[in-house]
């Protein structure tokens, strides 16, 4: 049976007078990579926390693991990977996942399985016990994303995760993130890099607060008669302009 991770239905929000939601829905069932692409300020990260309960919600509601959010509990089993790097910079990559292991209740003895498990999902094994105040950006996302991994959650919601890391690295995220949904698990994903978007199983493109499309990246482009993800977002985008233009 497919059960759904995540439901949020009519989900608007605004700051102040501008309106960075405006009725969204999204279904995430279980074993999926879903996508959101959309241009910078576009609502991508808005919507994350909201889902995460990390941002109220004007009207609408949001479901995680069946239950209403925000709640703390749901929130700490899911693995949130934001768009800063929130580590401890005098402290090793080891310290970090150990910390952020403890502070999710991983039991002990499974804690350095699945720090070794994560270090090498995103290849910094061999950098472990630096001090993270000597890593690169690409570094620092790359242990960010093993972080979120760290509690081996069902539902993974990552905030650009790819941002600095090179092509090859990436194609091995996402060759893992590939087996993470074949055991069940899904993943909430944004992105600016339109052949990651190609990758997912279903997408949402959002702009200015409205989901402008949704559907399987195949469908997209059917729908749109183009070639590419890029081509679907540039012409949605158009359309957008003229139907404004034309209010
Ligand atoms: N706490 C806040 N207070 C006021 N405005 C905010 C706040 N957070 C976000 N915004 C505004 O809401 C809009 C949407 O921001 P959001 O970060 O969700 O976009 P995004 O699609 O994730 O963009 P990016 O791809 O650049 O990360 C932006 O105009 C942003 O300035």
């Amino acid at each position: 049976m497919t059960t759904n991770y995540v439901v949020a239905q009519q989900v608007s929000k605004s700051f102040g007078r501008q309106q960075v939601l405006n009725q969204i829905d999204l279904t995430l069932p279980s074993g999926m990579i879903y996508g959101l692409i959309g241009p910078s300020g576009a609502g991508k990260t808005t919507l994350i926390k909201s889902i995460l309960g990390m941002e109220a919600v004007d009207s609408g509601t949001v479901d995680v693991m069946g239950t209403r959010m925000p709640n703390r509990a749901v929130m700490a089993q899911v693995g949130y990977m934001a768009q800063s790097d929130a580590l401890y910079e005098t402290l090793t990559a080891r310290e970090n996942l150990k910390f952020f292991g403890q502070l999710m209740s991983v039991p002990k003895q499974k804690l350095v399985q699945m720090i070794d498990y994560a270090a090498g999902l995103v290849d910094l094994t061999s950098q472990l016990d630096q001090r993270v105040s000597g890593y690169s950006g690409g570094m620092k996302r790359r242990l960010s994303l093993a972080i979120a991994l760290i509690q081996d959650p069902r539902l993974l919601i990552l905030d650009e995760p790819t941002v600095g890391i090179d092509p090859e690295l990436r194609q091995q995220i996402w060759a893992e993130l590939n087996k993470l949904k074949a055991t069940g698990k899904s993943m909430l994903v944004t992105t600016h890099v339109m052949d990651e978007a190609e990758r997912c199983d279903y997408l949402m493109l959002i702009r200015g607060g409205i989901a402008l499309a949704q559907g399987t990246p195949r469908d997209l482009k059917q729908q749109y008669d183009v070639a590419t993800i890029e081509q679907v977002f540039l012409k949605a985008g158009r359309m957008q302009d003229a139907n404004n233009g034309n209010r």
